[in-house]
């Protein structure tokens, strides 16, 4: 009976009798527990049987009259249809949510990337391929399919915001844009509603609702650079929604359940931080779940000539002037240099040559506190020591005399004595 009814058919008996042998189970069901007479219609739901509508006297048996089944499958049809409408109301209603939320989190992520457009000027790829920076590769390839938090410590411009990026990138979440807040830039009054969002009139000057980067950066990654400058009470906020994977925006008591992967950057010693009770040693050891350190960029000179000729590539294009070559002496130059501002500093320095360029071959001069000059002068005084040493070499070490150096370098002998104390340069011969 099971499969008329679910192939769509009516079965109707007057008493057990009626029931045809092979039904022998129902039978004897019917016989013990009822029902005497029934009717059954099968329940379509949108097309398809999804049950059944039984009618049935339990004490008496009684007939179906044609007329009475055609009233009641009507009405088990009105209920199939009701309940279509319903499921499809319900559908309705649960598709128009969803795309309502899908709605307002394409526009909380397009607002933010608006924003973000102007700062971002596409991904450039890292460059080098120093040992410090594939270690630092190796650990960003360890992490990145992970739901772990990052903790980026390294000095300004060594690469944490692109590291970063790296990471994200490479992560399930990739897909969806990283969201960034710099703590540093933004003042200690805002920040709060920066991270956690706020509702309109939430303090003074609150004009309008705002989803924080919590929410905004729901199922993505939140990159929370400078976070050494978090105010210390933004900092118990910020553990508090990190434990609970839940923010309330300002002025409001709704909890907002988030999904986000935290990385976070400094270029302060948090551990310093730590013992001078600046920054939380609790939230500390929640961001410093994986630590990478970025090396300083006088660390690892060899990526210099690296970087020198990507970024000098980029704005020879950039700038329509082509470069044929960089001049050596410079390039060693650049790699004495200390590089406090590192690899944003040597880009800027690039660029600035760029600038000043007017012909294929290229002199690039590190900065100095003073100018370009003092640079200009330590290359002098390089190529100086190295001359003096050529010419004592090929005089074999002698300074006076017929084809001594100081003749060949048309110098008094005592000039070039002293020339050669101050390089700290010793002739052999003459001592
Ligand atoms: N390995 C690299 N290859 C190419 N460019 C790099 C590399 N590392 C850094 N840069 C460039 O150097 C500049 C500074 O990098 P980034 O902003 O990532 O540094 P940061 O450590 O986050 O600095 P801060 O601590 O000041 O925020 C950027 O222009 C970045 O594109």
């Amino acid at each position: 009976m099971a499969n008329e009814i679910l192939r769509g058919e009516t079965v109707c008996f007057a008493s057990i009798d009626d029931l045809p042998e092979e039904a022998y189970r129902e039978k004897e069901i019917a016989r013990r527990f009822g029902p005497r007479s029934n009717a059954t219609f099968p329940l379509r739901v949108g097309g398809k049987v999804i049950g059944a509508m039984a009618f049935g006297t339990v004490r008496h048996e009684r007939l179906w009259p044609e007329t009475l089944i055609v009233r009641l499958k009507f009405f088990v049809e009105m209920i199939g249809s009701a309940l279509a409408r319903t499921c499809a109301e319900d559908d309705a209603r649960k598709a128009l949510e969803e795309v309502q939320r899908l709605r307002d989190q394409l526009q909380r992520e397009n607002v933010y990337l608006q924003q973000e457009v102007k700062s971002v000027r596409g991904h450039r790829g890292l460059i080098g391929n120093s040992a410090a920076l594939r270690k630092v590769l190796e650990q960003v390839d360890q992490v990145a399919g992970t739901n772990s938090s990052v903790l980026l410590c390294g000095e300004t411009g060594t690469g944490k915001e692109l590291i970063a990026s790296a990471i994200h990138e490479l992560s399930p979440r990739g897909k969806r844009p990283m969201v960034r807040l710099n703590c540093a830039a933004i003042p200690d009054t805002l920040i709060e509603s920066e991270l956690f969002g706020r509702e309109k009139g939430a303090y003074t000057g609150a004009l309008s609702r705002q989803a924080g980067r919590f929410e905004v950066a729901h199922g993505s990654t939140l990159f929370l650079d400078e976070i050494g400058e978090l105010p210390l009470d933004v900092q118990s906020k910020l553990l508090r929604a990190l434990q609970e994977k839940q923010v309330e925006r300002l002025g409001s008591s709704k909890s907002i359940s988030f999904d986000v992967r935290i990385v976070a950057a400094t270029n302060r010693n948090l551990e310093t931080e730590i013992q001078e009770k600046r920054f939380r040693s609790d939230l500390y050891y929640r961001l410093n779940v994986f630590p990478i350190h970025m090396p300083a960029l006088r660390d690892r000179i060899e990526d210099i000539p690296l970087l020198v000729e990507a970024f000098v590539h980029e704005f020879s294009k950039s700038f329509g002037k082509p470069i044929e070559s960089i001049d050596k002496d410079c390039m060693r130059a650049l790699q004495l240099y200390r590089w406090p501002g590192n690899i944003r500093e040597l880009r800027n320095t690039v660029e600035r040559a760029m600038i000043l360029a007017s012909g294929p071959r290229l002199r690039i001069y590190p900065p100095s506190s003073a100018s370009g000059e003092a640079a200009h002068s330590m290359l002098l005084s390089d190529a100086e020591r190295g001359h003096l040493r050529n010419v004592l070499e090929m005089t074999g070490g002698r300074i006076r005399g017929k084809d001594g150096a100081a003749e060949l370098l048309g110098l008094k002998p005592t000039t070039l004595d002293s020339m050669l104390v101050r390089h700290g340069i010793t002739s052999k011969l003459e001592h």
